[in-house]
């Protein structure tokens, strides 16, 4: 299907980027930036007209990052339809989308790394991806001074990615202010994932069991009930609808250190489990009691 919508310019160079985002800047106008790895879905439109809030251009990135997968993991086939994202960026009226090839993001001797620790070294993501934080902070700071963007948008749904980059930038004094969105769900609660067309039909029908589960857990908890009785149970659910766990957990919402009790808090549930061969993430805040 072809959109009405003008289309969004594509650039691969980043000699190309810097110009268009250099007359902009020129004009006072603001930049936003939504680095995605492509595969578009609601929920990256939604850090589109997040980002259309807060800045007068928007530029999306659509890169697949290599060194943020493992060599098991599913860098081969993720699903890659540029054509498609780019209709779908025009319908939020994005202003550029930036899709670089790997050898101009990691030309030939590319040999710099960036260390992350604080919130990447929490024990959850980092614990079944142990490479996949240096890789993402490596990209997304290159991202960011490749477009200097006045603000950048992240999901919620990658919670812990969104606090290492929080983190990364303050650290390394990055001009872009990083903004959190919210997760866009199915109407059936899945968070909406890229990696969802994964999923056979039956895993389809079974995936909202883990938001069920964290909603249920959350609002136990906000209710005053112990966290590891009420976390022990979400576990058995979760596991009983057929996933394998790997990790459902309370955290600190700010640092991500564990948490036994609800006034030990802000608390986020976060959790990764798999169904069959595809893992799902997905994470919810504690209310806070009043
Ligand atoms: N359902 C969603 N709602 C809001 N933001 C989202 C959602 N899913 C992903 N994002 C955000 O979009 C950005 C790009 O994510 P990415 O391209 O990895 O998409 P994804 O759907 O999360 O894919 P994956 O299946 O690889 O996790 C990230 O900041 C991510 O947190
Ligand atoms: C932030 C990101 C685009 C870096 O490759 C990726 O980790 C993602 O899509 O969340
Ligand atoms: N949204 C995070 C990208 C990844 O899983 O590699």
């Amino acid at each position: 299907m072809t959109s009405s919508a003008p289309s969004v310019p594509l650039v691969g160079s980043l000699a190309e980027l810097r110009r268009r985002v250099a007359d902009w800047r020129a004009r006072g106008e603001r930049i936003g930036f939504v680095p995605t790895m492509g595969a578009l879905h609601d929920g990256h439109l939604s850090l589109v007209e997040e980002a259309r809030r807060r800045a007068e251009r928007v530029v999306v990135s659509v890169f697949v990052n290599p060194t943020q997968f493992a060599a098991n993991e599913d860098f081969g086939r993720y699903p890659r339809m540029l054509e498609a994202d780019l209709d779908r960026l025009a319908r939020v009226a994005a202003d550029l989308c930036y899709a670089p090839a790997v050898e101009e993001m990691y030309p030939p001797g590319f040999s710099t790394g960036v260390t992350v620790g604080g919130p990447a070294e929490a024990d959850l993501e980092d614990r079944f991806r142990p490479t996949h934080f240096a890789g993402v902070a490596v990209v997304v700071a290159k991202l960011l001074n490749q477009a200097e963007p006045d603000i950048a948008v992240f999901g919620e749904k990658d919670y812990q990615q969104l606090l290492v980059i929080r983190r990364m930038a303050r650290d390394l004094d990055l001009r872009a202010e990083i903004v959190g969105a919210p997760t866009l769900r199915e109407a059936d609660g899945l968070a909406m994932s890229s990696r969802n067309v994964y999923l056979s039909d039956e895993e389809r029908r079974v995936a909202p069991a883990l938001h069920r589960a964290l909603v249920a857990a959350a609002g136990r908890i906000s209710a005053g009930e112990p966290i590891g009785h009420v976390m022990g149970e979400a576990r058995e659910e979760v596991a009983t609808a057929g996933f394998a766990i790997d990790y459902l957990e309370a955290r600190h919402a700010l640092t991500l250190a564990r948490i036994a009790r609800r006034q030990d808090g802000p608390a986020r549930l976060l959790a990764a489990a798999r169904l069959g061969a595809t893992r799902l993430i997905d994470n919810i805040a504690v209310e806070e009691a009043r």
